[in-house]
């Protein structure tokens, strides 16, 4: 199956200050979802925000809430991301205490539930919970920080999980690193979603953002192996229901 090629910029990387004009930005560029990064200094070595600032920004696009959780434990806050407006609710398989457990309450709450794995992490760690999924994201930098370089050995893991989806209905998202120079390589491998921070909002068009993004959509479509047959499909909007294939 060929799926449509949906990019995510992360607004880890935004100007905080102006956060709802960057993301009114964004919202005219063409990017697919809003990636939204939370990290809680224990699980991850940094702080970027919460629940309440996803509520605060959630009025502003009607472009769906890809929320990427690096918090342990992750299971108490579950509820207050979808009351915030999570379209998508990413947990890490490293988190703990209980994978299959924190996704049946994602879906429980109406949410896409979403795993990530470290640079570190072997796809087998999703091995029995493939039927639980709607997403799987490859960190391809230690997760924590944007601006780090992307890690070529997690190509080879991209690829691997791409056959272990099959025909799933399960997007396979790539976050760290991303760039318009190794997009082809990672749609190659087998994604369909790309995150992208730096490479958006510094990205070599400055703070032309449409440029920055169509670039990398460009390299992706390049690379994506087989080539669509179908290019009626498109990305869900928020408020059409949970289709996010
Ligand atoms: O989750 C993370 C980092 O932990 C990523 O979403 C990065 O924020 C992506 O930023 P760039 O690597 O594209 O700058």
């Amino acid at each position: 199956m060929t799926r449509e090629i949906l990019i995510a910029p992360s607004i880890l990387a935004a100007d905080f200050a102006r956060l709802g004009e960057e993301i009114t930005a964004i919202d005219a560029t063409g990017a697919d979802w809003i990636h939204c990064d939370v990290m809680d200094g224990h699980f991850v070595p940094n702080i970027s925000f919460g629940a309440d600032v996803i509520k605060a920004i959630r009025p502003v696009t009607k472009k769906v809430f890809d929320v990427h959780l690096m918090i342990a434990p992750v299971d108490p806050y579950l509820d207050a991301f979808a009351k915030a407006g999570a379209d998508v609710i990413t947990v890490h398989a490293e988190a703990g205490p209980h994978l299959d457990r924190s996704l049946q309450a994602i879906r429980a709450l109406g949410k896409k539930a979403g795993v990530s794995l470290c640079p570190a992490t072997p796809e087998s760690a999703i091995e029995y919970v493939l039927d639980r999924l709607d997403l799987v994201l490859v960190m391809t930098v230690n997760p924590g920080f944007g601006g780090q370089s992307f890690l070529e050995s997690q190509l080879e893991k991209i690829a691997r999980i791409r056959s272990m989806i099959g025909e799933r209905p399960i997007r396979l998202e790539v976050d760290g690193g991303v760039t318009r120079d190794n997009a082809a390589a990672v749609a190659a491998a087998g994604a369909d979603t790309l995150v992208a921070g730096s490479a958006v909002f510094r990205g070599r068009n400055s703070a032309d953002y449409a440029a920055n993004i169509a670039a990398i959509r460009v390299a992706a479509e390049a690379g994506r192996v087989p080539k669509p047959q179908d290019s009626s499909v498109r990305p869900m909007r928020a408020g059409e229901g949970v289709r996010i294939r």
